[in-house]
């Protein structure tokens, strides 16, 4: 246990885009952040939460009205740093308590200059949000906490939408690199990284992969480069629809009959390859414990997610796809909203999950989804070994 308590900090006001204004208490940096506000529902796992880049650009709302009991510590980091925007807490843990912790999120939210607030009826805000949908906010305490409140609704206003943003440059890595297969090996998967995250990685490459990331700048020539037996790409934050590049990227190894299978933004992205569209959800999906049905199995897992867009399909039938990669299916959609939760080509190599299989936080029930790539793998091989098909 360690001794760290939490002080509440100064004055702090959260402000959303239609003039709703929450007072509390700076928590972690103080200062000023903008961004859009979303409401995380997960009782667990807020660290895995706030270093998934993801939630780059959003002011992330926890239901959870307990913040912090656990402390930090580096194992369950799902990246190098803290990326949401800002955060809002009801009632941060005074003392940090758990053998593994190393120590506060308060001050591990003061460390990586995000700026937060604490004491504020987060339930209630959900509830806003919920009918209002997700907004842009900012969250003010020192100094901007005393600016005049029409000042501080202006510059919540003048804040970048979320609609038509790009951050993929903002929380990818800069160089490539790569994680040798600790299972036994089965080939070489070129991972794109849109802001993907360390469980991620480890799970691949414990299904035998050898993983070589990219970052998300990475031209065709760079991946063909690798000679590849698989193509992924990780979620990420962002407008799909605003991704454009990385579309061509996918379309030109979906052609070459590159086994695929793409996570959230990855998911999002596979959609727009065959020439779906995507769009935006009135409040989103974000929490630990999102019901979803696997149409290839008739089973309902139970997963983790965090996603604001959606691929527009019908959750029915087969639909062709408009880019010329044949047929394709929703595999798997939310029992809350019926939103697509996955797709499945029937044509070519490649599916993907609009969920988070890694988990980190959350159920494990997907992790299987892994299996299903490596055994797409083997058997795209397997093929072009028996048709001497070099693809
Ligand atoms: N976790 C993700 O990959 C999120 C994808 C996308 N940025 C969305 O909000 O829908």
């Amino acid at each position: 246990m360690s001794d760290t308590r939490f002080v509440p900090g100064p004055p702090a006001v959260l402000v959303l885009e239609d003039g709703a204004r929450f007072t509390g208490r700076a928590y972690g940096a103080v200062g000023r952040t903008l961004g859009e506000v979303v409401f995380a529902t997960g009782m667990t796992g807020y660290q895995e939460t706030l270093t998934d880049p993801s939630y780059a650009g959003q002011i992330v709302i926890q239901t959870a009205p307990h913040i912090g009991n656990t402390g930090v510590n580096t194992e369950d980091r799902e990246s190098a740093r803290i990326w949401v925007a800002g955060y809002v807490v009801r009632d941060p843990s005074r003392v940090v308590s758990n053998f593994r912790a190393e120590g506060s999120l308060d001050d591990e939210l003061a460390r990586d200059g995000v700026v937060g607030i604490s004491g504020i009826d987060t339930r209630a805000i959900t509830r806003h949000i919920r009918s209002g949908g997700a907004m842009k906010a900012g969250i003010f305490s020192g100094e901007d906490a005393a600016l005049p409140a029409a000042e501080q609704l202006d510059l919540v206003r003048r804040g970048v939408d979320m609609r038509g943003r790009n951050l993929s440059g903002d929380v990818s890595t800069g160089e490539p690199y790569r994680i040798p297969a600790s299972g036994e090996r089965i080939g070489t998967v070129a991972v794109l990284d849109l802001g993907v995250k360390k469980s991620t990685l480890t799970y691949l490459s414990e299904r035998g992969f050898d993983v070589e990331v990219l970052p998300q700048s990475a031209s065709a020539d760079q991946v063909k480069a690798l000679n590849p037996d698989a193509l992924f790409f990780s979620n990420g934050p962002g407008d799909p629809a605003a991704s454009d590049a990385h579309v061509e990227l996918l379309r030109e190894s979906l052609r070459a009959g590159v086994p695929y299978f793409g996570i959230c933004f990855g998911n999002q992205l596979l959609g727009r390859a065959l020439g779906f569209p995507t769009y935006k959800l009135p409040f989103g999906h974000r929490g630990i414990n999102q019901p979803v049905l696997d149409k290839t199995t008739g089973r309902v897992e139970i997963t983790s997610q965090n996603h604001g867009f959606a691929v527009d399909l019908p959750v029915e039938g087969v639909h062709d796809s408009p880019e010329g990669f044949g047929r394709a299916e929703v595999s798997h959609y939310s029992l809350n909203d019926n939103v697509v939760e996955g797709l499945r080509c029937l044509d070519i190599p490649a599916f993907s999950v609009q969920y988070h299989p890694e988990s980190a936080a959350g159920p494990h029930d997907a992790n299987h989804l892994f299996d299903r790539f490596r055994d797409l793998v083997i058997a795209r091989r397997d093929e072009t070994t028996s048709t001497g098909d070099q693809n």
